[in-house]
């Protein structure tokens, strides 16, 4: 009763007024600070950034290129998505840099005008979502029936799993070529800004760093991404398109924007040492994510760190009663915790944080904000596992019983 109440009454209307309201708060707060002529819809110049970088991410899925077909759903056809994401994310980063070069001054622009960018997505996604809700109640491209709920529940968590918006996976659109690209650009730009005010600054560049090779190796697996959580199971609603939309472009790339007023005061060998951390975590976090993905392509036929995979065979029936089996990978990297990728993403992030020692909590905000989101994700997770598994989850979490820290948690 209670966890009904706040799982539909309570959590979703906080989140959508309390996180859309804060960044507006914020956008109308940073932009009285930085410009002139601002007004709360944003401003035509932020307009165009928004509408610029929209139509860059459609022109990628509208290109013909090779089709990716996504994991079937229990209703409708199986999503489809472009797999032209390097090529995507190859094109986009040379034509910032190309761009940057002969014009800098565009980058301390950006950074002054960002309150405004911002108010502009804002105003976008919330009227992207809106349409989304609506669609989903009264033209739904699927014949699934969903039990009705409350409305702010609705639009919060949307409505369809996989819908499609001018010939386009809505969510593909979303995630990868519009907030995963925004940051890309973003931290790049945000470099260039501070190196105008500031001068070159080590640190700041093992954070963008960090950062950009974080997001190449997001493009080089972006077919993986759409077996996961976000797109099997999550909907396009508020959660996923808002955040990034809004929440990806605005919060993420929160680091590299704080260090453009303030200038790191970590040394340079302190910097490496974060540059050394960064690395090591994201080759690890790519190193569990493969380790499963290999796993599962070889049916479990295959050796790891030298010995053969060991794993629970999970039978299931899905809602459609099709008897389906998955395998559960239960040595390796996944035999030392359940969601070891998680305590590399978390130290991959503090490395790039760390470089703004001594500048207060700002530059470590995202880090926060990603620990409570991992952990809430955790329990989403062995939650979605555990009603698809049953026993065969419990045997599971009795042969790795810890869920992300060896011997701790
Ligand atoms: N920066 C950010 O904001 C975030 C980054 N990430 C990153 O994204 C990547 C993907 O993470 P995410 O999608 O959350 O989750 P995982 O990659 O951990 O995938 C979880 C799914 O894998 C399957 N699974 C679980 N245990 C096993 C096992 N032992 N053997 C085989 N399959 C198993 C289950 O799905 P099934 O139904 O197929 O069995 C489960 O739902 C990670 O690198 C993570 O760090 C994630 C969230 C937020
Ligand atoms: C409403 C908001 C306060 C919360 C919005 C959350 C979303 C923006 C994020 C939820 C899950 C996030 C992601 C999952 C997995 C990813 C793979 C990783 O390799 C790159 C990042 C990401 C795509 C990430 C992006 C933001 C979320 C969708």
């Amino acid at each position: 009763m209670l966890a009904d109440a706040l799982r539909y009454h309570v959590g979703p209307p906080l989140m959508v007024v309390g996180v859309t309201a804060g960044v507006q708060v914020l956008a109308v707060a940073g932009g009285k600070n930085t410009t002139r002529g601002w007004s709360l819809l944003g401003s035509l110049e932020a307009w165009c950034y928004v509408a610029a970088l929209a139509l860059w991410g459609l022109l990628s899925l509208w290109v013909p290129s090779r089709e990716f077909r996504g994991p079937m759903p229990q209703h409708g056809p199986a999503p489809r998505y472009r797999a032209n994401g390097v090529q995507f994310y190859c094109v986009s980063v040379i034509l910032a840099i190309v761009g940057l070069i002969y014009n800098q001054e565009f980058a301390s622009r950006t950074f002054y005008i960002f309150p405004e960018i911002l108010a502009a997505c804002n105003v976008t996604a919330l009227v992207f979502c809106v349409y989304l809700l609506i669609r989903g109640k009264k033209w739904p491209q699927t014949t699934e029936k969903l039990p009705p709920r409350p409305i702010v529940y609705e639009f919060y968590r949307g409505m369809e799993i996989h819908p499609r918006f001018l010939g386009v996976d809505v969510k593909q659109f979303t995630v990868c070529r519009f907030g995963m690209i925004a940051w890309q650009v973003l931290v790049i730009i945000f470099f260039v800004a501070q190196n105008r005010l500031h001068g070159f600054d080590f640190a700041c560049f093992v954070c963008a760093f960090l950062q950009s090779v974080y997001i190449a190796k997001f493009f080089y697996w972006e077919t993986g991404y759409f077996d996961t959580l976000d797109i099997i199971y999550d909907r396009a609603g508020y959660y996923i398109c808002w955040g990034c939309l809004v929440f990806v472009p605005g919060f993420y790339t929160f680091t590299s924007f704080f260090l453009v007023a303030h200038k790191p005061t970590v040394s340079v060998s302190g910097a490496f040492v974060c540059l050394m951390m960064g690395l090591i975590s994201i080759a690890l976090n790519y190193r569990v994510d493969w380790e499963k993905q290999y796993f599962r392509q070889n049916k479990g036929k295959c050796f790891l760190w030298g010995r053969q995979a060991k794993f629970i065979k999970a039978t299931y029936v899905t809602p459609a009663n099709e008897k389906r089996t998955s395998l559960l990978l239960t040595s390796g990297c996944w035999g030392l915790a359940r969601h070891l990728n998680y305590v590399f993403e978390l130290l991959l992030t503090l490395s790039w944080s760390l470089v703004g020692i001594g500048r207060g909590l700002g530059p470590f905000l995202y880090f926060f904000f990603l620990t409570i989101l991992l952990v809430h994700r955790i329990f989403r997770d062995e939650e979605k596992c555990k009603a698809k598994y049953g026993r065969y989850w419990d045997q599971y979490c009795e042969a790795v019983p810890y869920r992300l820290i060896p011997f701790i948690f």
